[in-house]
């Protein structure tokens, strides 16, 4: 285990695709990066794992041009570089792949890809040509033609891939790469990986999934509080001993939990149908209950119905038809607002748009979509001194890295603002928790107190609502797993018996009843 990241490239000979010598970027009150010195070498498969605000985002966008690094420099194949732009890192061959998609859907591949770069190939038959080059090259199986908005999670990321590569990126970045597929898409989008090394590309790539990473990766760097301290290789370490360099200390080890279910009915939908833009409904004569004590875990492939039956439980949604109670009351004409009230608690599935106010420090963040509610509020008055403190417990109790509650959200990483979130919604005593992604793009740090949170809720009788794209994690906290597809639910698993790839199969279609 090398703690001096030079000895790779020196033992590997060769000029590394990028070489990075004392990086160092600051924002207002953080240290986002300091000393960060490592070698990614040419047509190898580089992951970077790391705590949440570990600095993983902050360098990676220094590579691509988003950000400039105070201090330190950079050097692409050999060269030294300063990029102040993205098109500088495209020009200098380095493609990045965000974990959210930017991609239109009503617009073909085709499109899609060429968009923006109309100058390098028309939008005629030549760049056609070169989108079936390169799907067939690496195995993408895209057809140009396709609508975009017809493809499935799998098929967008490799449009996204296909992108980078059209405008001529030899090193591609991505950005948690697996955080959205299911098992069967990530061993797909591991052989397209695969083939892009074996044409000499590099990779790089942010993961929290640490099995992954040690399957798939040649190289790992890890980063802890802003820098780099190991450059390691899978063979060397298991992913406890990964887990443990990225946190620096021994991680306790997880809990096994009991039964709490109990017969007491919290959450009941029954013969919900939402309609959808075309005759096809997004949700279809949905019947579910959980009950006290319960978690009930929701597989699905991204856009299947998820979204909105989050949405039809919180009220965002107005369902078509049927029922939806909460301990007994029926809730299906209470507005947002009353059903916060009545006792729902949410983690939103995206929490730019529904989970913070980016620009707003913690505690007012700590009061949003809790106001008129003690002791945040009382008679219409936000208390403020109320609303610090809280938010000051959360950070606290969820470990929350950040210089204090007046920061605003936009200044903590991801993971942060979602562990923020978290705590946010398991305040104020709620009877059903709906988690969508609760863990998504958080640290496993991170991610073990979220799981003990929401065991926690469990033993306290809270009903848990779970969704969840990371398999393993609705098997390890669900009592009950229920498969969407197309807007229904097709089969009921036991998570004690299911196997991941069972999942994923129903998931897809592949076997629609249990
Ligand atoms: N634009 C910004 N303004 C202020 N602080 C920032 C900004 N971007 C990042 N930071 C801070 O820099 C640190 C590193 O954040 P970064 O997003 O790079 O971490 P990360 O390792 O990618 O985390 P995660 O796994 O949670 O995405 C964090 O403390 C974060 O709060």
């Amino acid at each position: 285990m090398s703690q001096q990241p030079e000895q790779t490239a020196s033992a590997a000979g060769g000029t590394p695709a990028v070489r990075v010598r004392g990086v160092a970027k600051r924002f207002p009150g953080v240290v986002a990066n300091h000393d960060v010195t490592f070698d990614i070498e040419a047509g190898k498969i580089h992951a970077i794992v790391g705590e949440n605000g570990a600095g993983k985002s902050t360098l990676m966008k220094i590579l691509y041009g988003v950000q400039k690094a105070d201090e330190g420099t950079l050097e692409i194949s050999g060269e030294e570089v300063v990029l102040s732009s993205p098109a500088d890192a495209i020009e200098r061959g380095v493609g990045m792949v965000f974990q959210h998609f930017q991609l239109a859907d009503n617009l073909t591949v085709l499109e899609n890809v060429v968009l923006g770069a109309e100058k390098l190939h028309g939008i005629g038959q030549a760049a056609r040509e070169e989108i079936r080059r390169i799907s067939k090259a690496f195995g993408f199986g895209l057809d140009p033609d396709a609508l975009v908005g017809t493809l499935g999670v799998g098929a967008r990321q490799r449009v996204e891939i296909l992108k980078v590569l059209f405008r001529g990126a030899r090193i591609v970045i991505l950005d948690e790469p697996t955080a959205v597929l299911v098992p069967q898409e990530v061993d797909r989008l591991f052989a397209n990986l695969r083939e892009l090394q074996r044409d000499g590309h590099t990779i790089v790539f942010i993961s929290h999934k640490l099995d992954e990473v040690r399957a798939i990766a040649d190289t790992i760097t890890v980063m802890r509080r802003g820098t780099t301290v190991a450059t390691v290789t899978p063979g060397e370490v298991t992913s406890r001993q990964l887990a443990e360099l990225m946190v620096g200390s021994e991680l306790p080890s997880p809990e096994t939990a009991e039964s709490t279910v109990t017969d007491r009915v919290l959450l009941r939908l029954e013969g919900i149908t939402v309609d959808g833009p075309d005759a096809r409904p997004l949700l279809s004569d949905l019947d579910l209950t959980v009950h006290a004590g319960e978690v009930v875990g929701i597989a699905g492939v991204e856009g299947n119905g998820q979204t909105e039956l989050v949405e039809v439980i919180v009220g965002m949604l107005p369902a078509a038809q049927g029922r939806v109670s909460l301990d007994g009351r029926d809730i299906t004409r209470l507005s947002v607002k009353d059903r916060r009230g009545a006792g729902i608690g949410v983690i939103p599935e995206d929490r730019h748009r529904h989970g913070v106010l980016l620009d707003a420090p913690l505690w007012e963040n700590r009061v949003l979509g809790h106001q008129g509610r003690e002791p945040m509020s009382k008679w219409g008055w936000i208390n403020r001194r109320a609303a610090r403190r809280d938010a000051e417990r959360i950070v606290e109790e969820f470990d929350v890295r950040t210089p204090g509650v007046e920061t605003t959200a936009r200044a903590l990483s991801g993971g942060n603002q979602q562990k923020f979130i978290v705590g946010r919604e398991m305040s104020g005593n709620p009877v059903l928790l709906v988690a969508a992604h609760p863990t998504r793009g958080v640290d496993v740090g991170a991610q073990a107190a979220i799981w003990d949170h929401i065991r926690h809720a469990r033993r306290e009788g809270l009903a848990v609502l779970l969704l969840s794209a990371d398999l393993d994690e609705l098997i390890g906290l669900s009592d009950t797993i229920k498969v969407i597809l197309r807007g229904r639910f097709v089969a009921d698993y036991d998570p004690r018996t299911v196997t991941a790839e069972q999942l994923g199969s129903a998931m897809t279609g592949a076997e629609e009843h249990a």
